[in-house]
């Protein structure tokens, strides 16, 4: 089995450059994951308030040990309620790194690549349905709607449809059975893997990931100092187009008219940075 010992801070500089981080001052990092943009702020001698909700990152970042660093498994939907148990009102700025880590996508146990066989699963904390139960009980309708949605998969309907008739046989139960089966249905994509767009709208709706960020969002808002910045790090135009609409739509002053994203020369070293998009903002003085 693949050890994954590294996933590499997308847009490091910039994240840091745009937080302003000032000693002693208490950040969030909503997506800790291997904790690379924390160990920034963490440097600029900022204090960090850390959520993940996967236990396999929390581990890992609670094994780190960093001075300053405190660290919670929970969803960033539950952000207030991980301050008011942290006994902290306002912070000095907020940083949410979307999606998966290296460390999902390569583990195949965790069932999130269309790449490397492993069970169905999905899920990056311990809640909601796994991958699994969805491909296997969800209503054609159901499935052809979520590929639609959170794929932006033109054909969903002929993958809802494969996959409805595939289950009949025996039920879908690894990765590559998934990804084969959308294969069949599509054919070869000039685009990238067939599979791609299905297994993000599967990932997406197994994990409520835009109703978790639209929660988040709002809590972020009140819980943020005047002066405090909002930070995040999108990987695809749907979570995109949330963060652009909240940003528009708060009292924020938004800093990034147009996203930052990377530098060829990061995307050289860090592929995975590729579709990245900061948007930043800041809470106004009053
Ligand atoms: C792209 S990684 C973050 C990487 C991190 N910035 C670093 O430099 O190492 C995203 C992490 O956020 C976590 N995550 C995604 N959605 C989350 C949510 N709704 N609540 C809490 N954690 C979440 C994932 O489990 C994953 O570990």
């Amino acid at each position: 089995m693949d050890v994954i010992t590294e996933h590499i801070p997308v847009l490091y500089e910039e994240v840091l450059n745009l937080l302003r981080v000032r000693p002693g001052q208490v950040y969030v990092d909503a997506t800790l994951g291997g904790a690379g943009h924390t160990k920034g702020i963490l440097e600029r001698g900022g204090l960090v308030i850390g959520l993940d909700q996967d236990p396999e990152a929390v581990a890992r970042a609670r094994a780190l040990g960093l001075p300053g660093l405190r660290v919670f498994q929970r969803n960033f939907r539950h952000l207030k309620e991980v301050l008011q148990e942290a006994g902290v009102s306002q912070v000095a700025g907020i940083l949410a790194d979307l999606g998966v880590s290296s460390f999902h996508l390569e583990d195949p146990k965790r069932g999130f690549s269309y790449q490397r066989e492993g069970p169905l699963d999905m899920r990056m904390g311990e809640e909601g349905p796994t991958a699994y139960e969805v491909v296997n009980t969800l209503p054609l309708e159901d499935l052809r709607r979520i590929l639609r949605d959170l794929g932006e998969e033109k054909e969903a309907h002929r993958i809802a449809k494969a996959i409805v008739e595939r289950r009949r046989k025996a039920p879908i139960r690894t990765t590559l059975e998934l990804a084969e089966v959308v294969r069949r249905a599509v054919g070869f994509r000039k685009a990238g893997h067939p599979a791609r767009k299905t297994f993000q709208a599967i990932r997406m709706y197994v994990n409520d990931e835009l109703g978790a960020l639209e929660e988040f969002l709002r809590q972020a808002e009140e819980v943020l100092a005047p002066g405090g910045r909002l930070l995040i790090i999108t990987f695809h135009s749907l979570e995109d187009r949330v963060v652009k609409r909240f940003l528009k739509e708060s009292s924020l002053k938004v800093l990034t008219k147009k996203p930052i994203t990377p530098s060829p020369e990061e995307v050289a070293k860090n592929p995975r940075s590729r579709s990245a998009k900061l948007r930043a903002a800041e809470k106004e003085v009053a």
